[in-house]
């Protein structure tokens, strides 16, 4: 579906806005549920990513579907490589295909699984025969996904002896791992993570009858809101839930990186103000984003929207993401007059002092493409192709749009 952004200004007073659970966490405590059922989750995301997972965990077919949702795909198959006696085939779509997966198979299959591959070498679909995984110490690369790694953690407590993962190379999206370690830790499973090595011990049931864990809001949502509050003028403000200071996902960085485009974040209670508190006193920002890589995009497009030069690193990830958002962020923002340089894991932006009218955004099956683009409607009038993509991790992103004032038509 396409839909048409016309050029928009925010209300006079803005509701507040409440964003879904995050994914990330969300998809880490729904497989930790399916191995501790005493387990509760409170603010569990709505998101499509989250409700296949739920579907799957559920699921008594031979045949699992992810879809589109990259955590799913690596947790599930963590996950299925250890049920005993269960047979399954793990696919999900064209793009999943070709999302490689060989690092976490090989470390899964070192450690006793019977894992292979049934179309291409190195990808799903993936067939897992379960079984008890007898060793308890492998070494994988860490420099592709951290997913490989919080995929082996969360079925680490259900191993006979735990498990020591030894990583090699530069360790990619680190808060991520921090987050698996730090959700096993509340469920009570011990941890270290010591140099490049990490320790799970075992722990067979919950130590307190009934745990709840409440999932924080998603931080990669909420980079758009302060994209918006960047592009508006000094003086905008709106508030966000649920938030808090001390967050585990590693894109609560942006609270710090907005600052260079004068947006201030308050921490209320359990909420977030951003304010446009002053212009952008910077020409040119430059961001080191291997720990954040979901906020590439929103950064960049905030750079081209208020004219800045940006110069943003450690994105080798990108281009194994839903859809080469390196390529896909060079192509859609030339389409609207910028230049940009891309390498394998860097991405230049220069400065422009003008921004075309009326394109439209192709999104590539990429939903952060989708959000990342609509800001620049506080701008220009724009079309954002095969919009309802947003749906993956934040659904009600069209809604909450509407509801501060952007005029969107279908
Ligand atoms: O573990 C997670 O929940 C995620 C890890 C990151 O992936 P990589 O480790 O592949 O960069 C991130 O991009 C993704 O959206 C979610
Ligand atoms: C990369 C993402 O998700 P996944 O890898 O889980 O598909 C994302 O949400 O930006």
């Amino acid at each position: 579906m396409l839909f048409t952004l016309h050029k928009s200004t925010l209300l006079e007073t803005l509701p507040n806005i409440v964003i879904t659970g995050s994914k990330s966490e969300s998809n880490r405590l729904l497989l930790l549920q399916a191995l501790y059922p005493e387990l509760k989750i409170e603010n569990v995301s709505n998101s499509d990513d989250s409700e296949v997972m739920q579907k799957a965990l559920a699921s008594t077919s031979n045949l699992i579907d992810v879809s589109h949702a990259g955590t799913a795909m690596r947790f599930l198959t963590a996950f299925f490589a250890t049920q005993e006696g269960r047979e399954i085939v793990i696919t999900g779509s064209t793009r999943m295909k070709e999302r490689p997966i060989q690092v976490l198979v090989e470390a899964l299959n070192a450690l006793g699984a019977d894992i292979s591959y049934l179309e291409n070498e190195g990808c799903p679909p993936l067939q897992i025969k379960g079984k008890s995984l007898t060793n308890d110490k492998v070494t994988l690369k860490a420099n592709v996904s951290s997913q490989y790694i919080s995929a082996l953690l969360l079925i680490a407590p259900k191993l006979k002896n735990g498990l020591e993962l030894t990583l090699e190379g530069e360790i990619t999206s680190v808060p991520y791992i921090n987050m698996t370690l730090n959700l096993l830790n509340q469920i009570g499973v011990k941890t270290t993570f010591e140099n490049n090595i990490i320790t799970v011990h075992p722990l067979e049931k919950l130590n307190q009858q009934q745990q709840v864990l409440t999932v924080e809001s998603d931080w990669s949502s909420v980079s758009y809101f302060y994209s918006i509050v960047a592009l508006s003028p000094v003086g905008t403000k709106i508030n966000l839930s649920y938030y808090k200071k001390d967050s585990l996902q590693g894109d609560s960085v942006l609270a710090s990186i907005y600052t260079d485009f004068g947006v201030i974040t308050t921490f209320n209670e359990n909420s977030i103000t951003l304010l446009k508190a002053t212009e952008s006193q910077l020409r040119s920002i430059d961001c080191q984003l291997q720990n954040a890589p979901d906020i590439a995009q929103t950064i960049a497009v905030t750079c081209f929207g208020l004219g800045l030069s940006c110069h943003l690193t450690g994105l080798h990830t990108l281009k194994i993401k839903e859809t080469d958002r390196l390529v896909a962020l060079k192509t859609e923002l030339e389409k609207l007059g910028a230049r940009v340089d891309i390498t394998n894991e860097a991405l230049q932006l220069y400065a422009s002092a003008q921004i075309k009218d009326s394109v439209s955004i192709a999104t590539y099956h990429d939903h952060r493409m989708a959000m990342a683009f609509a800001p620049l409607a506080l701008k220009t009038n724009l079309h954002i192709e095969d919009a309802m993509v947003v749906s993956k991790s934040y659904p009600a992103f069209w809604d909450d749009l509407k509801s501060i004032g952007f005029k969107i038509s279908e």
